[in-house]
């Protein structure tokens, strides 16, 4: 298999050669919410059928929790985070152990990637998580990705896996991304509404503004379409086409078929470094920018230069994150320090030839030089990011 990067239409997918294939909670569950082994195998045997036609896959599964929920005896999702990581502990380990049979049936290793949000978001663990990805796909495995739920706490979590698998994707410079389900596709409304459609092709924003996803889905899936759409604009803004499309239809997604909805790349593919100042990094700490530095940075794309900044706020290292803010305080932009958050304050307003005069050659760089910056898009969206 081969692949042009990036993929232009979905009829290329069957050609794409290295996808991630994400599957909700809501996919692989009986209707009480407990974990359904059909539904496991079924979809293991999809992607043995691409890797054994010359495609990797990684696949980011949720369902931990839901597996954990009748060897434990509970009666439904439990609601609180402990028991959600107890439920995950008891059920990830139950989950793989499905996968790894199925797998195992035709010939396939998989191995299991626990991560955090903090590992996307620390640079070294980024890095860490990249290589091994990397090599477990040069030597044939199917790596099988969840989130860390167990050591996850609530402030640090994605706890859905939708945005999490547009990391993944990136992070293992996947053709493509598809979400799978328990919905074909994004509909112009709640599916279950009548008159609601699907719609099988988004090339940009204003194709889906307008677009009602604030429905709650499933008892057992987390996030909802909001979360996809995140997931979606990741991914699809930095290069990687998305499909999303019911999980019943797996085999027609990767097949390039006219199921769920084809998402096109809007953006160019970014630098995972950009990619990751963009949306997974946690910020250290802010910089306020007077009117005319916001002006320069987001219209000009200019360095941001000591002479903009009006103030320092947090505690950051010289390459640490840091939010860049309007003087009314809105984030415009994400970017890596150029000085840690004691110097700066010596630095606020000054031009850079005082600083040359004063301080020496050292200082007469940018605060945040342009190649570290990332300008942060307003979201039209108002709906609460759920949890
Ligand atoms: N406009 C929409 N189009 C499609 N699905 C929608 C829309 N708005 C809300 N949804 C809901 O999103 C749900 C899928 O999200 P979720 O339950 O979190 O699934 P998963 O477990 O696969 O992550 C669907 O069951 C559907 O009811
Ligand atoms: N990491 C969690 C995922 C939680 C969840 O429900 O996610 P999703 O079904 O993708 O919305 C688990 O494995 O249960």
């Amino acid at each position: 298999m081969s692949a042009a990067s990036p993929l232009l239409h979905r009829r290329e997918l069957p050609d794409a050669a290295r996808v991630v294939v994400k599957v909700g909670s809501s996919s692989l569950t009986t209707p009480d919410g407990h974990l359904d082994p059909a539904r496991v195998r079924a979809l293991a045997e999809v992607l043995a059928d691409r890797h054994a036609a010359g495609g990797q896959v990684v696949l980011v599964s949720s369902g931990a929790i839901a597996a954990g929920i009748g060897p434990l005896g509970l009666s439904a999702r439990p609601r609180d985070l402990a028991t959600q990581q107890a439920a995950a502990s008891v059920g990830q380990g139950l989950l793989v152990a499905q996968y790894a049979q199925a797998f195992a049936d035709r010939g396939i290793r998989v191995g299991q990637v626990l991560l955090t949000a903090d590992d996307t978001v620390r640079r070294g663990h980024y890095r860490n998580a990249q290589r091994a990805l990397e090599r477990l796909l040069d030597l044939g495995v199917v790596p099988i990705v969840n989130e860390n739920d167990t050591v996850a706490t609530d402030e640090i979590r994605f706890g859905d896996n939708d945005r999490l698998a547009a990391l993944v994707s990136h992070l293992v410079r996947a053709h493509a991304l598809v979400l799978l389900t328990d919905v074909d596709g994004l509909h112009t409304g709640p599916p279950t509404r009548p008159g609601s459609v699907r719609i099988p092709e988004v090339r940009g924003e204003h194709d889906v503004a307008g677009v009602d996803v604030t429905t709650r889905g499933s008892a057992v899936g987390t996030g909802g379409m909001v979360t996809k759409l995140e997931s979606v604009s990741i991914a699809a803004g930095s290069g990687i086409p998305v499909v999303l499309a019911s999980a019943a239809n797996a085999r027609a997604a990767l097949a390039g078929e006219d199921v769920g909805t084809w998402f096109a790349a809007t953006g160019r593919r970014a630098s995972t470094r950009l990619l990751w100042l963009a949306h997974a990094a946690r910020t250290r700490g802010r910089l306020v920018l007077d009117d005319g530095a916001v002006r320069a940075v987001v219209e000009r794309r200019t360095s941001l230069l000591p002479a903009g900044v009006t103030a320092v706020e947090g505690d950051f290292e010289a390459g640490d994150p840091v939010a860049l803010t309007a003087p009314d305080g809105t984030v415009v932009a994400r970017g890596l320090a150029a000085y840690s958050s004691q110097e700066v304050p010596g630095l606020l307003g000054r031009t850079t030839s005082d600083l040359r005069a004063e301080l020496g050659p050292g200082y007469d760089r940018a605060v945040v030089h342009r190649d570290d910056l990332v300008l942060v898009k307003r979201r039209a969206s108002a709906v609460p990011r759920p949890r």
